[in-house]
């Protein structure tokens, strides 16, 4: 019997690439499953799911603009409407499952399946949980969480602690670190960082890093530097003149490389950040970004920090702190060792699977 699935979500990589990371699980364990994603018109999952292999549908939705209130005039009928499309696409696909992995897709989706009797999942990333999935969890089979204490936001007896799914091209790369500096064109004799502000750039990294351009290739240090679309040309003009020692993307589609490439990962804290970082066991120096809700990018890297897995700078310290730190780390091999081998011991590198088997349970 083929089985069907919907999985909606989506607006950052951090809630598109668990999603693709349990499609490929659910392939897996069943080939001939049919899989549809729901996304938002005009966010990033509309470029990197057809990318990763699968279809995805759009909705016309989107959050509730806090800057401009009058924004939102249309956020009612945009509401409406999506769940009008939400219907007609389960009509259409009859999915036997639905999983929400967050962001603005997930909760027409989902309300819609919860209201038609198709069982829902859903996998939450963070150690906090936002409105929509508190009230979607209430009638959701079965939750998935990375965090412990998540009872404060669901109904105990749904949890089941699966950690974040990674995608397995990072957990079970072959790519070797020579293969992998080349890819870059870089050298297999200088040590190289790899800086990365999430899947959208971090402003504060990007302006930490470009005064220190100079020094970083005067000490024949190398650097792979993820800095997102908008900082993309300033980054691009600023590295011109040291292009042996940086490389600049504004997005990097094979990470599996880029982690095996690096001594030292400098990183925004997001969940799947975190929980990649765990699988690939690097040395890593936290910058969290410090609006994101409850600030929970401090919880998710201080968790690391108290267990000596990683280094943290704050957000508003970066400027002054970025060179010192990274310099010195790079220079402090014991340290580096001590990282890798305290952050390796926090991954998990089947959660993809084990999340894959939850959805076939459910159905
Ligand atoms: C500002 C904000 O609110 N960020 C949230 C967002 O982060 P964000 O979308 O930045 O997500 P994460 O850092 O958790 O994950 C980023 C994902 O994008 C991928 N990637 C990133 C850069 C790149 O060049 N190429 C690439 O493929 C990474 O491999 C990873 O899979 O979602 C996370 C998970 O819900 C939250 O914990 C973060 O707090």
């Amino acid at each position: 019997m083929q089985r069907k699935v919907i999985i909606a979500g989506g607006g950052t990589g951090g809630h598109i690439f668990p999603a693709i990371a349990i499609a490929n699980a659910l392939k897996k364990l069943t080939p001939n499953i049919d899989i549809l994603f729901v996304g938002a018109t005009g966010k990033m999952e509309m470029e990197k799911v057809p990318q990763a292999g699968y279809p995805i549908e759009g909705l016309e939705i989107a959050g509730f603009n806090r800057s401009n209130i009058f924004k939102n005039i249309l956020l009612p009928f945009k509401i409406w409407k999506s769940l009008r499309r939400a219907k007609a696409i389960l009509q259409s696909f009859q999915p036997d499952a639905v999983v929400g992995v967050g962001g603005y897709a997930s909760f027409p989706m989902l309300n819609s399946a919860q209201k038609n009797g198709i069982p829902t999942l859903i996998q939450e990333q963070n150690s906090f949980a936002g409105k929509t999935n508190k009230i979607l969890g209430k009638k959701a089979k079965k939750i998935c969480v990375a965090y412990d204490g998540m009872d404060k936001f669901f109904p105990a007896d749904k949890l089941v602690f699966t950690g974040n799914p990674v995608r397995s091209n990072i957990s079970q790369s072959a790519v070797t670190k020579e293969d992998a500096l080349q890819h870059f064109g870089l050298r297999t004799d200088r040590q190289t960082i790899f800086a990365v502000g999430g899947s959208l750039g971090a402003k504060s990294i990007n302006e930490g890093l470009q005064p220190l351009l100079k020094t970083i290739a005067d000490k024949n240090i190398q650097l792979i530097w993820q800095t997102g679309k908008l900082y993309y040309e300033t980054a691009k003009a600023a590295a011109a003149p040291y292009e042996s020692h940086i490389k600049v993307y504004d997005f990097i589609n094979v990470m599996d490389f880029a982690y095996k490439a690096a001594d030292v990962v400098l990183s925004r804290a997001g969940a799947l950040a975190i929980a990649e970082l765990c699988v690939v066991k690097k040395p890593v120096v936290f910058v969290p970004y410090p609006f994101a809700a409850e600030d929970h990018q401090t919880s998710n890297a201080m968790n690391l920090v108290n267990k000596h897995a990683g280094l943290i700078i704050k957000d508003d310290e970066v400027k002054a702190q970025l060179g010192n730190v990274l310099l010195s780390l790079l220079q402090n091999r014991a340290l580096m060792e001590q990282l890798e081998s305290n952050i390796g011991k926090l991954g998990n590198p089947n959660a993809d699977m084990v999340i894959a088997n939850q959805v076939l349970e459910i159905i």
